[in-house]
């Protein structure tokens, strides 16, 4: 299977590349198709026998003949029956095992695909394509195949039996068949347009509900009584009209179709009785024509609605393989960076997430010496996420560069730039694991054992409440797990990032004020994970960077001043203004 990187749209590479996937269950597949040939033969088979049941053992009354024939109605019951059966469950077992695969490509793919892209698609539209869509694609592809297989090699054996059996009666049938399915087909639509009419008056019926019961208090400071009643009951009319135009049309359709096929029926009889009269066509042989035909209508039925099957099956196969077709984030760099010693150096940045909406950040030049911790502060909206997303290539800059080492970033595999940054987010993400679990998370994880663990939970300040849990660090959290506070949250987030033990920390801090005991061992917590190592932090709450080297203001995407604390304070220009700001709306 080659993934190319322009999605499929044709409907035949669409349907090679599913063969694709079928292909390594090809004998299986293959058992599948054999049974459904096998299925296809038995219908001309079943009126096949009518003929020797009917002149021989009804007629003719010939012993050997009525014995033979229940055995052999039995017979092609049994082998219709066991290739059934083995059809529906091969082409089961391959449908299943092609739904894991493609399960297991688009995951790998959604693994490695670029952050822009989740900011296009919510989550929910992700999720339904590995349960809808998939779904969707097994259901209908399994169905259109068995349908164009079974069903047309049905339909193929009946005609040649009948036109075997006598060619002029079955020419007749295929030139009244499309008549009396048109005919059909007419009676079929207006069903389903009044059908539609009454979906959309009950639509209407539930709009005029629904706002009446919304604006219940507007309705009566109003008294708009009469207004209300007036949709509603206008609505409500409406619906009983079409429904009763549905009723009779319902009524009246089933008498109509069913006299149709009388007539065409009493054609048929009457073209058999005169071929019978002339000495063209046996009892038994006619009698099997006319099963053959009986035959023919729920296969034909079938092939009447494939197609709108196959249309749903192509349309989920395009999602899916939509997805699948995703360019992967670009990793093109080929050094790896070992161990950094943390110096980063951002050079003319600038960066736009959509490219119309004015820049996120506008030609950042910044360097930062390893060791060094740099806090960012800026109103919301000004840019500090941004710009720490760009470090570990969540998003590539636009213009200008980012240096590590002195390296561009974009000249490092992503895995040995991610290796050399650790990240503690304001909204800690848990899994539903144990505590141990979560703080050696990943690539962490085989290699921890439990007093690395243990020491970084520590120097996190912890320990303390990990203690307190039921079962320590072998509890189970996350959504399933005990439910873990902000600031708990956060520690096991710091410990996270210890036990990962990078030359480079970036630490979004906490918006929402931890009281005075959780904000003390936050410090802690966060001047452990700082020793030694090039940090950023975004500063939402200014009374916590006052322990770093170096403050950097943003406003809209650019830097407008940097220095110490009092540097600043002293200076007052943005940040003083932003620190006078929170602290008079905090007193
Ligand atoms: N994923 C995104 N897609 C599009 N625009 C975004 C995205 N994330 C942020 N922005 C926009 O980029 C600009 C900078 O946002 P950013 O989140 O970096 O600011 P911030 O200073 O971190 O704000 P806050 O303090 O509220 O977190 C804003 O105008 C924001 O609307």
């Amino acid at each position: 299977m080659s993934a190319s990187s322009s999605p499929d749209t044709s409907d035949f590479r669409l349907y090679r590349r599913l063969l694709g996937y079928v292909f390594p269950y090809r004998p299986v597949f293959l058992l599948a198709v054999l049974a459904m040939i096998v299925v296809a033969i038995t219908s001309p088979a079943l009126a096949s026998l009518m003929e020797p049941m009917f002149d021989g053992a009804f007629i003719q009354k010939d012993p050997q003949t009525m014995a033979m024939v229940p055995l052999l109605l039995v017979g092609i019951f049994f082998v219709r029956a066991v290739s059934t059966f083995a059809s529906t469950a091969a082409l089961h077992v391959v449908a299943n095992k092609v739904i894991r695969d493609l399960r297991r490509v688009m995951f790998q793919q959604l693994m490695r695909l670029p952050l822009p892209y989740f900011d296009q698609h919510t989550a929910g539209s992700l999720m339904s394509r590995f349960t809808y869509d998939v779904t969707q694609l097994k259901d209908a592809s399994t169905y259109a195949l068995t349908v164009l297989l079974r069903d047309a090699l049905t339909v193929v054996g009946l005609l040649a039996w009948m036109f075997y059996l006598n060619w002029q009666l079955s020419l007749a049938v295929l030139l009244a068949a499309p008549l009396i399915v048109g005919i059909m087909a007419l009676i079929r639509k207006r069903l389903r347009r009044m059908s539609r009419a009454v979906q959309d008056t009950m639509g209407d019926i539930h709009h005029a509900l629904d706002e009446s019961i919304q604006a219940t208090r507007e309705m009566r400071l109003y008294s708009a009584y009469d207004q209300a009643s007036e949709s509603f009951v206008g609505a409500a009319d409406k619906n009983r009209r079409y429904n009763i135009k549905f009723g009779i049309a319902a009524a009246a359709s089933s008498p109509a179709v069913q006299l149709v096929a009388a007539i065409a029926l009493a054609a048929i009889v009457y073209l058999g009785a005169r071929q019978a009269a002339a000495g063209n066509i046996t009892t038994g042989e006619f009698i099997s024509f006319f099963t053959a035909m009986a035959l023919l209508l729920t296969p034909l039925k079938h092939l009447a609605t494939v197609n709108e099957h196959l249309q749903r099956g192509l349309a989920a196969a395009e999602t899916v393989f939509g997805l699948i077709d995703q360019a992967p984030e670009p990793d093109s760099g080929d050094k790896e960076l070992g161990r950094a010693r943390g110096a980063i150096e951002f050079d003319h940045v600038s960066f736009s997430y959509t490219g119309e909406r004015g820049n996120a950040l506008d030609g950042i030049s910044l360097t930062i010496e390893p060791g060094e911790s740099v806090a960012l502060v800026g109103a919301s909206g000004s840019g500090k996420s941004t710009l720490v997303s760009l470090l570990p290539r969540f998003y590539d800059v636009n213009d200008g560069r980012i240096l590590i080492d002195g390296h561009n970033i974009r000249d490092i595999t992503l895995e040995s730039l991610r290796d050399n940054i650790a990240m503690v987010r304001q909204d800690v993400v848990l899994l539903n694991d144990t505590v141990r679990n979560n703080i050696a998370y990943g690539a962490l994880k085989p290699t921890a054992d439990r007093e690395a663990v243990k020491a970084a939970a520590e120097a996190a300040q912890a320990m303390g409440f990990i203690d307190s849990l039921p079962q320590g660090l072998d509890t189970e959290i996350g959504s399933r797990g005990t439910s873990l506070s902000g600031g708990q949250r956060q520690r096991l987030a710091i410990a996270r990032a210890l036990l990962k033990d990078a030359p480079i920390l970036i630490l979004d801090e906490a918006t929402s004020a931890l009281d005075s005991e959780s904000e003390q061992q936050f410090q802690r917590a966060m001047e452990a994970v700082m020793k030694g190592r090039t940090c950023i932090i975004i500063a939402h709450r200014l009374s916590t960077v006052q322990q770093v080297d170096r403050l950097i203001v943003l406003d809209h995407g650019r830097i407008v001043e940097s220095g110490s604390h009092a540097e600043l304070m002293q200076q007052g220009g943005a940040y003083a203004r932003l620190h006078s700001l929170q602290f008079t709306s905090i007193e």
